[in-house]
């Protein structure tokens, strides 16, 4: 008998050596920050406690019950913090809550959810979290780091609830340093069927041109600086990016779900119409689910193809990148947002979030367009870029433009003499004047066609010579811009060229509120007065700046 229990207790103590040694690895290769490994080893571990705890009874060996209850949930939580610099954010949950399980007030356990928390965009759940450890007494000297977390959160849920956006400091600073923290904010709108389009975002107020309508944080982002082999790089970026979106897919179900509610391309006008709830960063499972299957990547691959979306398109804008910068990611309420020639949204690139603003003025019940390809082209142009895309555009602006060149005598001519790329400037004289001819009044009409020829339109604008030639013929830069901006929405080149115009022609307060309305059209109203005054700077300056 005593033969017996000697040997228990010898196999007993071998055990502990063996697991205080596991620890101690463990440790060491999360210090070492050698997250893989270290997991495997806190995994050993974690499962070794846990057939321990079961072999153990609570009553009769409450010590050691303890001792090992306190070493699993400092493994689970340091597992947890393993987890989540891999970004595996729900399994990292996991193992948070249950370590939570066993200590409710575990310091290190609530800071690492929290940190999770946040960077999944639940902000009071973080919030939550941060409080609880700010009332452990095991915190002692993190107060002021629990607090600055505090108020990250306390501005990131007052960002994504107001969607009060100030990207001031960091334009005036020059872009220098991280970009400016984030929230996700989903403004008056929602998900509608769209006439002959699948289905659509659409505006549920009167919305002022400027205003945000939603910030969505990417799925998955790959960019870089493209090197000579452009082709090539994109290829691996793509691959690259591809794996990305399919690994985020594969860890949360609520990212699955929502990816695989886009369309394929296929039978857009049988798909469900999503409620824009299912949206909203705070929505989303307590328990944090993986999805109830694999991701299926031919369907994963068609779903990017219909909906990812390059940075450096024309009609969108990354901010504090130089202009080799290429990047292409996946938004998932972006992509509910259809094209057109004559958009009323326009995007904004920072760091992985996108911000959707109204580039004009929009009604209540309108639906949000912004453009997938450059929209400052003729109708001829427009109509092979969207057959690349894989559709018709038949906007109002197209309908119109097909109606008038099938109609109106020298139109046509005008856009083969600018396919011809011959001196096509005297065109901008042909064509004004031909709008009085055909009788074109509205001033949408006029700048619907404006912007079609607007090639022709910079080309005089931007030279002296052709200015002194044609500049009496024609409406001022500023008319001829604003016309185009209320149209089809302002771009970055219409921008600079009003701007410099207006400068050229010793622009005063009244020009400078021109040009600030512009640049409102343009960036969206996310920056006070003096930053926009300085980014209006940079649009002109842009190359020297970067260079
Ligand atoms: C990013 S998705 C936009 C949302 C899509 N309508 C849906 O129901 O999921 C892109 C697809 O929408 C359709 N689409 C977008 N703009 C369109 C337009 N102007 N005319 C026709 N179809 C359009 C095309 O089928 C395109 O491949």
């Amino acid at each position: 008998m005593v033969e017996e229990e000697k040997k228990q207790r010898q196999h007993k103590e071998m055990e502990e050596e063996m697991m205080q040694q596991l620890r101690f690895k463990a440790t060491e290769l999360l210090i070492r920050e050698e997250w893989k490994e270290s997991i495997q080893v806190y995994s050993h571990f974690i499962s070794l406690s846990l057939d321990s705890l079961s072999k153990i009874n609570e009553k009769s060996e409450p010590d050691q019950f303890s001792k090992l209850q306190k070493s699993l949930c400092l493994a689970l939580s340091n597992r947890a913090e393993a987890k989540s610099r891999l970004r595996d954010f729900y399994e990292a949950l996991e193992d948070c809550d249950q370590a939570l399980q066993i200590e409710s007030t575990h310091f290190k356990t609530l800071l690492c959810k929290g940190k999770i928390l946040l960077n999944l965009n639940q902000y009071s759940n973080a919030s939550d979290c941060f409080k609880l450890a700010l009332n452990d007494l095991q915190n002692n000297g993190n107060s002021e780091i629990l607090n600055g977390y505090l108020d990250r959160c306390k501005k990131l849920e007052f960002q994504s609830r107001m969607g009060t956006f100030d990207l001031s400091d960091w334009v005036l600073n020059g872009f220098r340093g991280k970009s400016p923290e984030l929230a996700e904010y989903i403004g008056s709108i929602q998900i509608k069927k769209s006439e002959n389009r699948g289905r659509g975002l659409f505006s549920t107020k009167n919305i002022e041109a400027g205003t945000l309508l939603f910030v969505t944080k990417a799925v998955a982002t790959d960019r870089g600086i493209l090197p000579e082999s452009v082709e090539d790089s994109k290829m691996v970026m793509w691959k690259d990016f591809v794996d990305k979106v399919f690994d985020a897919a594969a860890k949360c179900r609520k990212t699955h779900d929502l990816i695989c509610k886009l369309s394929t391309g296929e039978d857009e006008e049988g798909l469900e119409v999503p409620d824009i709830s299912l949206f909203r960063p705070e929505t989303g499972e307590e328990k944090y689910l993986l999805p109830k299957e694999k991701p299926e990547m031919s369907r994963i691959l068609n779903i990017l193809d219909v909906n990812s979306l390059t940075e450096d398109a024309i009609s969108a804008k990354v901010l504090g990148k130089n202009s080799d910068y290429y990047g292409v990611g996946l938004w998932i309420l972006a992509s509910f947002v259809n094209h057109s020639c004559y958009p009323n949204a326009r995007r904004l690139h920072i760091g992985d979030h996108l911000m959707v603003h109204a580039s004009r003025d929009i009604k209540a019940g309108e639906e949000i367009t912004f453009a997938y390809f450059d929209v400052l082209t003729p109708l001829k142009k427009r109509r092979e870029m969207s057959k690349t895309w894989g559709f018709h555009c038949n906007c109002k602006r197209c309908r119109f433009e097909e109606d008038m060149i099938d109609h109106k005598e020298g139109l046509r001519e005008i856009e083969i003499s600018l396919e011809c790329g011959s001196d096509s400037s005297d065109g901008v004289v042909r064509l004004e004047e031909g709008m009085k001819k055909w009788m074109v009044k509205g001033k949408t009409e006029k700048g619907y066609l404006r912007a079609s020829f607007w090639t022709i339109f910079s080309e005089v604008f931007g030279s002296e010579k052709s200015m002194r030639r044609w500049g009496r013929r024609i409406p001022p830069v500023e008319v001829v811009g604003e016309s185009v901006a209320d149209a089809v929405g302002c771009d970055e080149r219409v921008l600079k060229m009003v701007v410099d115009g207006l400068r050229r022609n010793g622009g005063g307060v009244m020009e400078m509120e021109k040009a600030m309305k512009l640049g409102r059209y343009v960036y969206g109203k996310v920056m006070k007065k003096n930053a926009m005054k300085a980014l209006l700077e940079l649009s002109i300056h842009e190359q020297s700046y970067y260079n």
